[in-house]
């Protein structure tokens, strides 16, 4: 067993705070010490638009270099952000416990996205968001915003802009939950698959024992289903799909939208999977392979539904 582990991280105010806890939790559980290491991606110096420079694999990319080469153990990613076609040499070792995977609205003065004056600028660089938001106000102007938390926070404070679109659960991480006005329920207002989640990857050939200590069975299962969505339609992270997954008992229910790029049009899908119980490794990947098999059945449904025709899908995985 390692005594020691190395980190890598993107070297944003977010990453920083998702990775200290990791290593605050791996150090606790289970006494190794950990170091940290920073990493600059494409993602955090390029100026142009998520979209324009592809969205996908443009945060990860550098990071799984770096773990490649054995500059570090261990990478912590947001889920959201990782592509989901597998990466020669790497696993995708642990998903700990999940966030709100919420999307959250801020304002000045508490407005929700219904109080909003008649053509309210709203920022967001996410396609998903710009659809959802046309979609209940039509009458809003979309402005495509880049940059990290607290600059998005401060286009709202500063009037810039009368409101921006963040995950809750960087927010949360960041400590700024008091900044939100609204949280839009996942009924109405599904998210990023894996959209306040973590993943863990290591190289393949790596067994790092103290990540058993913060997996999280049901989180991994509900981004399972979320991801094979986006894999079987072939789309990246930065495609206008929303899904949402939630296990009952020993149900897990995925629903899926996929919306046209003005909100006008959606279609959506949802089904159930009954999951075994047990705690064999053999149980756990059953369910897991069942999870992934829901996400699939689900976008296969939506393409039979002609999903292709409404959306963009593209933009790689
Ligand atoms: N693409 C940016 C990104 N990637 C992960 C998060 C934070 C939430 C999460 O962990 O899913 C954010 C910011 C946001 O969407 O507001």
């Amino acid at each position: 067993m390692n005594r020691k582990l190395t980190i890598a991280t993107r070297g944003s105010a977010l990453a920083l705070a998702q990775t200290g806890m990791i290593a605050e939790q791996l150090t606790r559980l289970t006494g190794v010490e950990v170091a940290i290491t920073v990493v600059t991606t494409e993602g955090d110096t390029s100026r142009a638009s998520l979209s324009s420079i592809g969205g996908t694999g443009v945060f990860a990319s550098a990071l799984r270099a770096a773990l490649v080469a054995g500059e570090c153990d261990l990478v912590v990613h947001s889920l959201k952000d990782l592509p989901t076609a597998p990466y020669p040499g790497l696993v995708l070792a642990a998903v700990p416990q999940r966030e709100d995977p919420r999307d959250a609205l801020i304002t000045r003065n508490g407005l929700t996205l219904a109080d909003l004056p008649e053509g309210a600028t709203i920022g967001t660089g996410s396609p998903r968001r710009v659809a959802q938001l046309l979609s209940l106000r039509p009458d809003a102007t979309v402005v495509d915003i880049r940059g990290n938390v607290d600059t998005r926070l401060a286009k709202v404070s500063s009037g810039e802009l009368d409101a921006v679109v963040l995950a809750a659960a960087g927010l949360t991480r960041l400590g700024r939950l008091d900044a939100v006005s609204e949280f839009f329920d996942l009924a109405v207002w599904p998210t990023a698959p894996g959209q306040g989640a973590l993943a863990i990857e290591t190289r393949e050939e790596d067994d790092i024992p103290q990540l058993a200590y913060i997996r999280h069975d049901e989180s991994r299962l509900s981004i399972a289903a979320e991801r094979a969505v986006l894999a079987t339609l072939e789309a990246g992270c930065s495609a206008p799909i929303g899904a949402t997954a939630r296990l009952e008992a020993n149900t897990l229910t995925l629903t899926a939208v996929v919306y046209s790029a003005d909100g006008a049009e959606e279609l959506g899908g949802e089904r159930s999977v009954e999951l075994p119980s047990g705690d064999e490794a053999t149980h756990r990947q059953l369910r897991l392979e069942l999870a992934s098999a829901l996400g699939h059945d689900v976008a296969l449904q939506l393409l039979d539904d002609g999903a292709s025709d409404l959306a963009q899908l593209g933009g790689g995985r």
